[in-house]
């Protein structure tokens, strides 16, 4: 846990010590008074009370009741200016990381526990720093100086108070042990009703539309039970222990009463002294108690600190040696990869696109083509053999520096919850005006941007819901037209197309491909009969390599996939005898 904090601690060091400098000052002060309180009592039995030394004492305690008040105030802005840039600088420091791993890892992760690390568990830190480590701090100093005062004045009552901390210690290590256990499970199932519920948003057009809604909607309502019996556990099987261990203080306390009342019997304590006791001791305990609640917060909080400091440590996709490609040739050289290391999806791939020319890539479903334009792009790194861009292994690259050379048009288009000249912006945040309302002509955007009262300046909706799917097409293609990347990948950009939608983003593509270094992934043959190379995969190994012609007349797997497109104009099917929808007027990429 200690380690933990320091972690955190180093995001923003000159505040932490500022802060915790402030809390210590602030126990101290409220400490102090204490050992006046002592001085009063010690007076009133003094047997010759003097009243203008008892008005002194008094005076200095409102004194300090002034100072302490002040210095509250200033120590819980401090904490909490602390607390919030400390929780900020983590969450910018998880944005950067996050960005710099593979894709795999986030394959690998369900994105709902993702964002709850970001969300949830850096939220639940901020309550460690904005209260409980400075509880902690202040009430292990007050208790410090609250001793020595009572250590001062008889030391064997101290002892006895003091005896009951290492029996409360024991069971808030128990109850800890316990809390670390249910707390893992707490957290788990906390995230796990985040992630359903996401889940249960993103999806509920199928939901309602398979009646799904509800009740009947299980892996969600598990997940709300999970959470609910999770967080009882969590409060009740620790919980006894912290009572047991609060008690322990009560009980030492009442020996305290019945020792002291000895010693004044048999002469070896004054009435002062029992009195300062009675009054101070108890004090004596309500730091403690402070602590002991809080530690045992701190520990639960600590399991969020321990997950997002799990993804922070996260390896890193590495920029090997920052070199830069000499062209926008890409070859593949003995290419073997799988999502899985025990299951290979690309077998011995290897191919060249040479610089400005298109490549296609077709083949059944589920044969490597979407893996082949991944690995291009950088998203996942090879087991064996090589992708090369310009003749440099992109492992050489560093990512950014691989994304920026690529354009990538999907079928599934992502637009952020932001206007349409924004999301065409992300394209190249420096381009001017005119360019981005050229790259919008240009993609057709236009076209129905002057139907919308605000043009282009209209919001698209989270993940650009308030378009079509052609319009978000069109978007992602003016994007792609903006950043201008040397190479474009475009993955079924047209597949689930209207006709007439599908020649506005033939024509927007068309426009994008100029002069580019050009990979295809497509179901539609006809829109790449002119590629310079067509690649036929099969199982993750490449079935046929040629043109349209060659391969018409190899009349192997590509043959039999276009004469089946020829028939069926409709639906995909898979598998290794599939054929891919065929629109008989369909566009080419390329002319
Ligand atoms: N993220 C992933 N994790 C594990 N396996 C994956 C992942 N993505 C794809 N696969 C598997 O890899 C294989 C190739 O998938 P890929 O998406 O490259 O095929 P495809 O030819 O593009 O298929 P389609 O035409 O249906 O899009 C499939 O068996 C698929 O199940």
């Amino acid at each position: 846990m200690i380690s933990n904090l320091f972690y955190t601690f180093k995001t923003a060091p000159a505040l932490v010590r500022k802060s915790l400098l402030s809390e210590l000052l602030h126990g101290l002060l409220v400490a102090v008074p204490t050992g006046f309180l002592l001085l009063i009592i010690q007076e009133l039995f003094s047997g010759n009370p003097v009243a203008q030394r008892i008005w002194l004492y008094v005076i200095i305690m409102v004194v300090l009741l002034g100072v302490q008040l002040w210095l509250a105030a200033k120590t819980m802005i401090g904490t909490n200016v602390m607390a919030y840039t400390l929780s900020t600088n983590l969450r910018i420091k998880l944005g950067d990381h996050l960005q710099r791993l593979s894709m795999g890892t986030f394959k690998q992760r369900d994105p709902g526990d993702l964002a709850a690390v970001v969300l949830q568990d850096v939220a639940n830190f901020e309550m460690i720093f904005a209260h409980t480590i400075g509880n902690i701090a202040g009430a292990v100093f007050a208790t410090l100086i609250i001793s020595v005062f009572l250590f001062i004045t008889d030391w064997r009552l101290a002892l006895v108070l003091l005896c009951a901390l290492p029996l409360s210690w024991v069971m808030i290590r128990i109850s800890n042990y316990l809390i670390v256990q249910q707390g893992s499970k707490h957290v788990a199932a906390r995230n796990e009703t985040s992630a359903r519920f996401l889940e249960y948003v993103q999806g509920i057009r199928h939901i309602k539309s398979f009646g799904m809604t509800g009740k009947r909607f299980t892996s969600l309502e598990t997940a709300l039970n999970d959470f609910r019996r999770a967080s009882i556990r969590t409060e009740a099987i620790p919980g006894p222990f912290v009572l047991v261990a609060g008690l322990a203080l009560e009980v030492f306390f009442l020996l305290m009463i019945y020792l002291a009342v000895t010693f004044l019997t048999n002469g070896s304590l004054t009435p002062a002294a029992v009195i300062t006791f009675l009054i101070v001791g108890y004090r004596l305990y309500e730091p403690i108690k402070i602590v002991l609640v809080d530690y045992v917060i701190l520990r639960y909080m600590n399991i969020s600190l321990d997950r997002v400091i799990e993804v922070l440590r996260t390896p890193e996709q590495s920029a090997g040696k920052g070199y830069v490609p000499a062209g926008f040739n890409i070859s593949f050289e003995q290419v073997t990869f799988g999502y899985q290391d025990d299951k290979a999806v690309l077998q011995n791939v290897s191919f060249e696109v040479p610089e400005r020319s298109m490549l296609a890539l077709v083949g059944p479903s589920g044969s490597g083509k979407t893996t082949i334009t991944a690995l291009m792009a950088r998203f996942w790194d090879v087991q064996s053999g090589s992708v090369k861009i310009g003749g440099t292994d992109v492992k050489e690259m560093d990512p950014s520096r691989v994304y920026s050379l690529i354009s990538e048009v999907f079928q599934d288009v992502y637009l952020f919850d932001d206007t349409i000249y924004n999301n065409i912006r992300f394209g190249r945040m420096d381009a001017t005006d005119e360019e981005v309302r050229d790259a919008a002509a240009r993609a057709m955007v236009l076209d129905f941007a002057w139907d919308l009262p605000e043009g282009l300046h209209a919001r698209t909706g989270e993940g650009g819901n308030k378009l079509s799917g052609g319009q978000k097409q069109r978007i992602s293609i003016a994007r792609a037209l903006l950043k201008n990347a040397p190479i474009v990948l475009l993955d079924e950009a047209t597949a689930s197309l209207d006709p007439e939608n599908e020649i506005y983003i033939q024509q927007a593509i068309r426009e994008l491909v100029k002069d580019k270094t050009v990979v295809v992934v497509a179901h539609k043959l006809a829109t790449i009969r002119h590629a310079e190379q067509i690649l036929v995969l099969q199982e993750g190994c490449i079935a046929e390599t040629g043109t349209h012609t060659q391969l018409m007349e190899k009349k192997g797997l590509y043959h039999h996939l276009w004469e089946i497109q020829q028939q069926s104009g409709g639906w995909k099917i898979t598998g290794n005898r599939s054929a891919v929808v065929s629109v008989h007027d369909t566009v080419p990429i390329v002319k």
